[in-house]
């Protein structure tokens, strides 16, 4: 979970990829499968479960709470639920690693629980904006104290019970909305997020899933969701579809690489998280989704993508809650575009693992690609299609995809491309590499 020593990796220009690959369970639905299983009564089984650290923390910080958490196989778990209410003092400190969705969505859990938990994180997480959260759950009851400017270490003690709200998400966000939700599990009454923009819907699909009461309405205020709190979960088989996240970046080095055919299976395709490909098909990528299915109630396809030229595109602003770990792949798409893409709208990227604006903005440029930055964005000038120059060390600054987003770039570069620490790409993606290498028939 802490890098000791960084793991410096040289990317080369690459022949064609070929080939069918299979991307690691969706790390937003790993996450919140191990915390529902949790909390249901009795045993839950997970298949297909992210096995990156980001979800190792969240299995690691549930067992700490009591939960009793097994891997009886490649990606399958199973696991104990304690009950809603269920949860236990933990002895130590909370571990979150890299982890923003962990300590956002456990805050949740522990603010209507009983007990008390310290978070801690490595260096980028301990940068991160938690006031976000900090602020529903105080007004739930919780009683929390962070590290100033609302960082971590962080301490939450839970209030019980806890005070339904109704509260309307001030920044677009599925973690925010989730903590709200998962506080909500074991509250008296009926608690309330309203979203303006619509952000990533698992929790709601997997909390109806589950068996709580729960209620989603489009109003002129935006959906409004609501869960009757004191449920009882019961516990679920659970299959977790590939993470439309780690497909990305196949989608747009298959896009880049002259010659490629690559097909990527199982994909997540939640149009909550789609937004990515969307983009893509704006500017013309040879994408194919075949034998559209539902998986674990979310909606899967294979898809085969073929290498095509890119044209520039301004990305709607509204595309951005569906995309947004997927901004720092798709500006390496626009590198190799013909013409100025334009993407704003995002200012969100400045609060993730990294500054994604500003680390994109020093990771392309110093390889030699145009680039504009804005507060909330960034124009890209591409190359139409020709590599673009490289041979520069770029700085991955603990963010799993500023790192697999500038693999990409070099897989289309004049001068090889370093990344001075590939290791975060452990957090939601181990395989990475060894994928790449498959692609590469190596
Ligand atoms: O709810 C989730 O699982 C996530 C929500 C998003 O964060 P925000 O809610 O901060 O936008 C996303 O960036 C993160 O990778 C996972
Ligand atoms: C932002 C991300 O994750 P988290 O917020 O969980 O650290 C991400 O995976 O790109």
């Amino acid at each position: 979970m802490s890098h000791s020593a960084p793991q410096p990796i040289e990317i080369s220009a690459s022949d064609a990829l070929k080939g069918r690959v299979t991307v690691p369970g969706d790390k937003s639905i790993s996450h919140r499968s191990l915390m529902l299983s949790g909390l249901a009564v009795g045993e839950s089984r997970i298949e297909g479960l992210l096995e990156g650290e980001d979800v190792l923390a969240t299995a690691a910080a549930m067992r700490t709470m009591g939960v009793t958490i097994e891997r009886s196989g490649d990606g399958i778990w199973r696991v104990w639920g304690v009950g809603v209410g269920g949860l236990l003092q933990p002895g130590q400190a909370l571990e979150m690693g890299n982890s923003g969705t962990s300590t956002r969505l456990l805050a949740g859990l522990i603010a209507s629980h009983p007990i008390t938990a310290t978070f801690t994180g490595d260096a980028s997480l301990s940068k991160r904006p938690m006031g976000r959260v900090i602020e529903p759950l105080s007004l739930m009851g919780a009683d929390i104290t962070a590290s100033p400017g609302g960082r971590l270490p962080m301490m939450v003690r839970g209030m019980n019970p806890a005070v339904p709200i109704e509260y309307t998400l001030p920044v677009a966000s599925a973690q925010v909305k989730s903590a709200v939700l998962l506080a909500g599990l074991n509250t008296p009454g009926i608690t309330r997020v309203i979203e303006p923009v619509a952000t990533r819907d698992h929790s709601e699909r997997m909390l109806a899933g589950f068996g709580a009461t729960l209620t989603v309405e489009p109003t002129n205020r935006g959906r409004v969701i609501s869960i009757t709190g004191e449920a009882e979960l019961k516990p679920q088989d659970i299959v977790v579809p590939g993470d439309p996240s780690s497909a990305a970046f196949w989608a747009v080095a298959a896009s880049i690489v002259p010659g490629s055919e690559v097909t990527i299976a199982n994909v997540g395709l939640n149009p909550t998280r789609a937004g990515l490909f969307t983009a893509l098909h704006m500017m013309g990528a040879d994408i194919t989704e075949v034998d559209p299915r539902t998986v674990g109630g979310e909606p899967v396809a294979d898809l085969i993508v073929r290498h095509a030229p890119l044209t520039a595109i301004d990305v709607p602003p509204d595309l951005a809650p569906s995309m947004i770990d997927e901004y720092p792949v798709l500006f390496v798409a626009a590198a190799f575009a013909q013409g100025r893409s334009v993407a704003r709208g995002a200012h969100e990227l400045r609060v993730k693992e990294s500054d994604r604006i500003a680390a994109m903005v020093a990771a392309l440029g110093a390889c030699g690609v145009v680039l504009e930055e804005f507060e909330d964005g960034l124009a890209v000038t591409g190359t139409g299609g020709d590599p673009i120059p490289g041979g520069a060390t770029i700085a991955s600054l603990l963010d799993h995809r500023i790192a697999m987003a500038m693999t990409v770039a070099g897989l289309h570069a004049k001068a090889p491309i370093t990344i001075d620490d590939a290791a975060p790409v452990a957090t939601s993606y181990p395989t990475f590499f060894a994928t790449l290498e498959e692609l590469q028939g190596k």
